[in-house]
């Protein structure tokens, strides 16, 4: 597996590594221990709702319903250890651009609602489980996807979106039930046309896909038992993560992505014209 190119590190904010053509920004130490400690605490304190493939999740939040492709009405609350460190999220693409973790915490108003995720799932996966490579829907959710990692670390995988993925999104609809949130775009079986990378997301940080990574590369975390860091063999333990989401409403379903082949909801436009609708 390719190492990702070597991040942009400003030496004021050496906690923040970014690769700006990517559009991918890697915070350190984004909690702390402490804070970790207390959500993996309130993880098991709570019944999961689902399990995928070892992988259990809880949603919070609003819940993206699959039979109508809207939100459903009644969020569920967020649980005090979300809620706690929202103000400090840097939110896209104002605080995502400036980079300055010195400034005052983002004041949290119902008007950022195009910026501040409201749809937050939170997953458990023990050494071993993964998720397949995929994009999150373009259609569904805004730009910037933030993912928080606690437990320990693990390698996410990265792939340029390719003619796979772009056919995959053209072959005829079938259920997505599952409540899953990913766009229909499954492990990949045959051979990448592009050469896929990892980048080791340690605990306590927090990653943020904009731009390219976000719409036009796939991403997924392999089921191994074991990753080789840095040279050497380390045992995966247990992770968890937050992926945090912000769901496109009304005027802002359309996508307007640099990636229209691998863009479901410009699928969905070309085939509407297509059937004269
Ligand atoms: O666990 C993660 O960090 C990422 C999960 C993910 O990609 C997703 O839920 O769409
Ligand atoms: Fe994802």
């Amino acid at each position: 597996m390719n190492e990702p190119l070597p991040p942009a590190i400003d030496p004021a904010n050496p906690s923040i590594h970014r690769w700006p053509d990517l559009g991918l920004t890697l915070i350190h130490d984004f909690i702390t221990p402490a804070e970790e400690a207390v959500m993996i605490a309130a993880f098991h304190a709570v019944t999961p709702e689902t399990t995928i493939k070892k992988r259990i999740s809880q949603h919070y939040g609003h819940h993206f319903d699959y039979t109508t492709f809207g939100v459903t009405s009644r969020p569920t609350p967020l649980p005090e250890y979300i809620s706690s460190f929202l103000p400090r999220l840097p939110l896209f693409p104002d605080r995502i651009s400036t980079g300055a973790t010195s400034d005052p915490p983002c004041p949290i108003t119902p008007d950022d609602g195009d910026v501040l995720p409201d749809q937050f799932t939170v997953q458990y996966y023990p050494p071993g489980a993964g998720i397949p490579p995929h994009v999150d829907t373009h259609s569904m959710f805004s730009e910037a996807l933030y993912s928080l990692s606690y437990g320990s670390a693990v390698p996410m995988m990265f792939r340029q979106a390719g003619q796979n993925e772009a056919r995959k999104l053209r072959l005829p609809k079938r259920s997505l039930g599952g409540g899953g949130t990913e766009a229909p775009v499954a492990a990949a079986t045959t051979a990448p046309e592009h050469p896929s990378w990892e980048l080791l997301l340690p605990a306590r940080s927090l990653l943020v896909m904009t731009g390219a990574s976000r719409y036009g590369y796939v991403h997924g975390i392999k089921g191994r038992k074991t990753d080789m860091v840095g040279g050497e063999a380390v045992a995966r333990q247990g992770r968890y993560s937050i992926t945090m989401r912000s769901v496109r409403r009304g005027e802002r379903v359309g996508c307007e992505c640099a990636f229209p082949g691998v863009c479901d909801a410009r699928v969905r436009e070309e085939e509407e014209a297509a059937e004269g609708r």
